[in-house]
């Protein structure tokens, strides 16, 4: 039995022109894995999350949960799931500990409102209204929220988006231990790092399809070089320049951003001194040179020659 598996997945807006949102989307999540959806902002990650959790109905398509099927087995796979949406927004006459017996109570079984705050470090909290949540601690309550129900598959969207880097670490922290019970989390995020240290694998999503699924590392390997060389030249570059570059040993794609030339390379130490060597050979200086392991930032920008985020350099 898979945690999730969906076939053709479609969902078409209905606006003018209509929105092809999720434009055929296959994808197989086993117990116990974390998968991540990735991608940029408009890529269709929330329509596929909510499709998933049975929130909003696919154009075209069958999603299998957990075994059971949406629109056969709906009130069984409830009981079975739990969700943090991108945005919750929880009742502010309420407090930490009231808001989650009112979650509590729309499960038959589960864990207790005690047990859900000490998961997510909020017991101090318990007593606390939620509008004076600080934003991690107000997204650790919508995680103890999804937890409440004790789920076999957790599903968070965008856990971490707009978090200081403290609270995405506790955040982290709580999702490592929900999966050391062997159960499964799906999750979309925009943050590459997020994806590379919780997941398992990851789709890379952009314009509705899958473009990449993999391991962090298989994704990375497939662009070819495992290292990325980054420099810069004093006077500018040519594209025959760009073109010699290419055919330097171990260079599997050049790339350039504004001045910086980026190369993926699969041996950094046999590129480097052909490279300088080429540079000497053109009288071109060097103003900047840095070498980085590749990440999955890279892969998006290396399939679709743009960057996931839209303020990243
Ligand atoms: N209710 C709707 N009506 C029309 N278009 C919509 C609707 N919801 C989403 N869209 C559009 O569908 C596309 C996919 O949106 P979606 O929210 O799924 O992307 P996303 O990858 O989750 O992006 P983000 O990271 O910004 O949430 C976008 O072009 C969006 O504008």
């Amino acid at each position: 039995m898979n945690a999730i598996t969906c076939r053709n997945l479609r969902k078409t807006y209905p606006a003018k022109p209509p929105v092809e949102a999720v434009r055929g989307i296959d994808l197989t999540v086993q117990v116990g894995e974390c998968f991540g959806l990735l991608g940029p902002n408009g890529a269709g990650k929330t329509t596929t999350m909510e499709i998933l959790e049975g929130l909003l109905d696919a154009t075209e398509g069958e999603v299998e949960i957990l075994g059971q099927l949406w629109g056969r087995d709906d009130d069984a796979i409830r009981q079975r799931i739990g969700i943090s949406l991108q945005e919750t927004r929880l009742s502010d006459k309420l407090t930490v500990r009231e808001t989650l017996q009112l979650f509590r109570s729309f499960y038959p079984r589960g864990i207790s409102p005690d047990e859900a705050m000490e998961r997510v470090s909020l017991t101090e909290k318990s007593r606390a209204l939620t509008d004076k949540l600080s934003g991690g601690q107000r997204q650790r309550l919508a995680i103890a929220c999804a937890l409440v129900g004790d789920p076999e598959l957790l599903f968070l969207d965008e856990p971490t988006t707009g978090l200081d880097p403290q609270s995405r670490r506790q955040l982290w922290e709580v999702i490592h231990e929900f999966r050391k019970t062997g159960r499964t989390v799906m999750l979309t995020t925009h943050y590459m790092d997020e994806a590379e240290r919780l997941c398992d694998r990851i789709a890379i999503v952009d314009a509705g399809q899958v473009i990449a699924l993999g391991t962090p590392r298989e994704l990375i390997a497939k662009i070819g070089g495992h290292q990325v060389l980054e420099f810069r030249v004093s006077s500018g570059t040519s594209p025959e320049f760009l073109a010699e570059l290419e055919q330097l040993p171990a260079v599997q794609h050049v790339r350039t951003a504004g001045e910086t030339i980026s190369l993926a390379v699969t041996e950094l130490h046999t590129t480097l001194p052909a490279l300088l060597e080429r540079l000497r050979q053109r009288n071109l200086e060097l103003v900047e040179l840095s070498s980085r392991t590749a990440s999955l930032e890279d892969v998006f920008v290396t399939l679709t020659g743009r960057h996931l985020r839209d303020d990243a350099p």
